[in-house]
Formats: structure tokens, sequence, C-alpha cells
């Protein structure tokens, strides 16, 4: 680093010495606005640092996925998407290969037009389980949650549009968050993740379409990971650097190989953590069209079904209704051909929305549905709580409603949490078990009396 940086390096390392800064980026879905309390990030439309870190457990919205919370280098994702969007068809099939927890991919699921596709893939399965739990709580509905190794990608050939890498590196600039990273670190680590990223990019290529964008990042500083896989692209597959425009004000720092441009966030210089980033384009391979796969994975969800259900979403056209087992299931309007097809190819944990359960004569609605941003709210009997009884509720606790009979959505200052079934005064909660609030309440009650707890949006 101390080559690289040369009179910088001091600076570098009385900013590692530092806090990291706390940032939030906002789910525009949601309803959330950016107040005057909070600084913005520059380059992106709605992230936000926050000065201390608040309890963010103890906030409702955190978990209906109202806002993420994400480190704020990231988020120039943001500016590498707008660079290429223009250059998409109407609605592309995006695939994000390295994505769990989900930054990334809820960050692409808001960026996505109407209609698109982001496959959200993630090698380990526990981390599957998050990236599921995160993408579902976002409430886009566009997202396919896979659970593969890149290698199974590589038989979908030219199938994305763009392919979003987030590779995982040695993390050099995760140092002052994560001390776990420092002490991983070695010279023959940054030798294995290069490797391994080279063989990721491999695996993957044949994937991407002709003329479609490769995004690149990691969060580790050194040229073996970055610059040097990029290069190493270069010699062996046909592609092109794609310049993303940045103004000087933002400290970025622009490395160049090959016509490629790397853009390098350093803690000195920027409000973030270590993040380096290139665009590309592919410029050779084939399009091809896909057999349908004699065996399917859903089924069309007969007319009779959706009429009971379809008034549950506001808009029912913009969604294919299908049917996997007893659930009813969606998925953009026109991307069941591309679901079937990664259905042979990959292992599938979640598709869509999970909108209903029918089993035998009832049709009951699906945590998901609760949280998905195009319910529609007005079909349901609507509870409005306050904190404690948001907070209880996130507990899985059963909790006392005025009489009422029936399905009620459970909504905390206008945005949806979950489902509830009442029977006279009580109400059984359907918050799901894997996802509930574990802090003991006593503990609720000691944090829920500092201010610092809550974010003030
Ligand atoms: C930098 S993290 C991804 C962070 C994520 N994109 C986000 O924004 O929240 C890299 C991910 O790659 C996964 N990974 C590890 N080994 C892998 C491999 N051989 N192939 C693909 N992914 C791998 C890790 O489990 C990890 O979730």
């Amino acid at each position: 680093m101390q080559a690289t940086l040369g009179s910088e390096y001091v600076s570098f390392v009385s900013a590692l010495e530092k806090e990291p800064p706390v940032s939030i980026r906002l789910n525009p879905q949601k309803g959330l606005h950016s107040t005057a309390t909070y600084s913005a990030v520059p380059w992106t439309e709605r992230g936000l640092y926050i000065p201390q870190r608040p309890v963010f457990a103890l906030d409702p919205r955190w978990h209906a996925g109202a806002y993420y919370v994400q480190e704020a280098s990231s988020m120039f994702l943001e500016q590498a998407w707008k660079t290429i969007a223009g250059s998409l068809d109407a609605k592309p099939v995006v695939l994000d290969l390295c994505a769990a927890p989900g930054g990334k991919s809820t960050h692409l699921a808001s960026l996505l037009p109407q209609g698109s596709l982001l496959v959200s893939n993630e090698v380990i399965r526990s981390r599957a389980q998050i990236l599921t739990e995160n993408s579902t709580k976002w409430g886009r509905g566009n997202i396919i949650v896979t659970n593969s190794d890149p290698q199974d990608f590589g038989d979908l050939e030219s199938f994305f549009d763009v392919i979003v890498i987030d590779a995982p590196c040695s993390g050099e600039g995760m140092f002052r968050k994560d001390p776990d990273a420092v002490k991983e670190w070695s010279e023959a680590n940054i030798q294995l993740c290069a490797e391994r990223q080279h063989r990721i990019l491999a695996d993957v290529w044949n994937a991407l379409k002709p003329d479609g964008f490769l995004i690149y990042s990691t969060c580790t500083y050194n040229a073996n990971e970055n610059e040097q896989v990029l290069q190493w692209l270069t010699e062996n597959y046909e592609v092109k650097g794609v310049e993303v425009v940045v103004p000087d004000q933002w400290n970025i720092t622009v490395s160049s190989t090959r016509d490629i441009n790397g853009y390098r966030f350093y803690p000195h210089q920027t409000e973030g953590e270590g993040l380096f980033m290139a665009v590309l384009q592919k410029t050779e391979g084939q399009e091809r069209s896909f057999r349908k796969p004699k065996k399917p994975t859903w089924l069309k969800a007969p007319r009779k079904e959706v009429e009971i259900v379809s008034g549950w979403i506001q808009e029912r056209d913009d969604w294919e209704w299908l049917r996997w087992q007893e659930k009813m299931v969606i998925l953009p309007a026109g991307m069941y051909d591309h679901a079937e097809q990664l259905a042979q190819h990959t292992r599938i944990v979640y598709a869509g929305v999970d909108v209903a359960e029918i089993i035998r004569d009832q049709t009951n609605p699906l945590p998901a549905l609760a949280l998905f941003d195009d319910m529609n709210p007005r079909h349901f009997a609507v509870e409005e709580v306050d904190l404690e009884k948001a907070l209880r509720f996130l507990k899985k606790e059963d909790i006392a409603l005025e009489t009422g009979k029936g399905w009620k959505l459970i909504v905390y200052q206008n945005i949806p949490l979950g489902w509830v079934k009442q029977i006279g005064h009580r109400a059984n909660n359907y918050f799901p078990n894997e996802w509930r609030l574990r802090m003991d309440w006593r503990e609720v009650e000691k944090l829920l009396t500092n201010p610092i707890t809550f974010l003030e949006i």
C-alpha cells in the first residue's frame, strides 16, 4: 500500500484508525424520505450517513425493508448501473453472482425497470437464507434467489444482459470494520483469492450475452485481485472497458489498465470503506434461444384461483401467476420461461413473491405478500400499531387487538410488517419464526429509553 499511495499513505493509515462511518440506503418503494438531519451519500439518490449507530433491530421499519444498512462506497453501484442502463433491453435479466447478504441485490432490485428479473445467487447455503430474507423484505418481487456454484450458470449461454460479480476477496477494505479480515490477511491468501476470482469469471463468462455488461467489484485494495484480474480477462476474452463519469469532488481514484477504468475508494479520501469497481462490456459470443424444458417447475395458476387472490395485488397484469405445490407465486410478467430455464441448471431457493397458501378451500396470505410493495392494502383489514406493539409482533408474541375476525395486516407508520389472524381479542401471529426479533423484552425496554436508539427519519 505504501508503494501505491506514496505520500498519502500516512493519511490512509490514520483513516483506518477511525470508526467506520454508518450509512443506510432507503427503499424508494416504502415511503421513507431523507431529512436534513443526515448528510447524503453523493453517488446515490437514497444513501444517508448516520453519525451514531442506532439500534436498527428496534426499528420495525428496518425489519420491514424500508431501508438497508449498507456501507456507503458499495452504493457506487448506482453510478455503474446508470452508465449502462440506456444500452440495455427494456426488461433486462441480471445476475448478481455473489449476492449474500443482499446489499447490492436490494439496490439492483430498486434500480431495475419494472418487469425485469434479477437472479441473486449465493453459493453458501446458510448465506442464501439471509439473502432470501433480505430480498423478501425489500419487497420488489423481481428477484429469484439461487444457491448454486458459479459453474452451474455456465450452461445458460448468453442468458444475462448484466452480470454483477462482487467477488469474495481478501477484504483489505474491511480492516477497520472486521478484525477477522486483518487476521486472515497474507500474501498467499491474496494469491488464492485472485485465482478464485479468475475461476469465477471463467465459469460464468458464457452466461453473459454478447454486448452484455460485467460489473466487477471487490472490497480490497491490492492490484492482484482488481486490475490484474481484469487484465487477465482482457487477455483471455473479448471485452472492453466502460467509463463511469465521476465528478472530481467525490474523490474517487481512477486507475487505468488496458483501457479499463477501475474506480477505487480509499477511506482517507471518501467517507466509506475500501472498494474497487469496474464496468466492462463483452464483445464476443452469440445470441441463443432456449428450448422449453419438458417438465416445468411451476404450473400456470388456474384462472379460478387467480380470481380469488388477484385483488390482493395492485397491478395484476404486471405479474405471472404460478402454482408451486400449495403456494401461489408471482414472477414479473414475461419471465416465466427464464425462470424455467434457470430451474434446469441452478438450485432455486426463492422466486418472486409467495403470495398465498392454498389449503383445501382456504386461501391464506403469506408473509412475503405483506412486505411486497405491489400488495393492495385496501383489500385487507389494517391494524396500525404503535412501537411497542410492533416490536411485540416482531418478537412473534400474540398481540391483543380490538375485536374482529380473520386476517389483519399489521402496519407501523404506514409500513406493513406482516399478518395476524384474529379470533375475538386474540390474534395469532404469522410473522416467520426464523425472522423474529430475538431480544429479551427487558433489554428492549432499557434501549427504548435511550434516544440514540432511534433513526431520525
Ligand atoms: C463480498 S461478498 C458479497 C456481498 C454482497 N454482494 C452484498 O453486497 O451484500 C462475497 C460473497 O461471495 C461468496 N463466495 C464465496 N466463495 C465463493 C465462490 N467460490 N464462488 C462464488 N461466490 C463465493 C461469499 O459467500 C460471499 O457471500
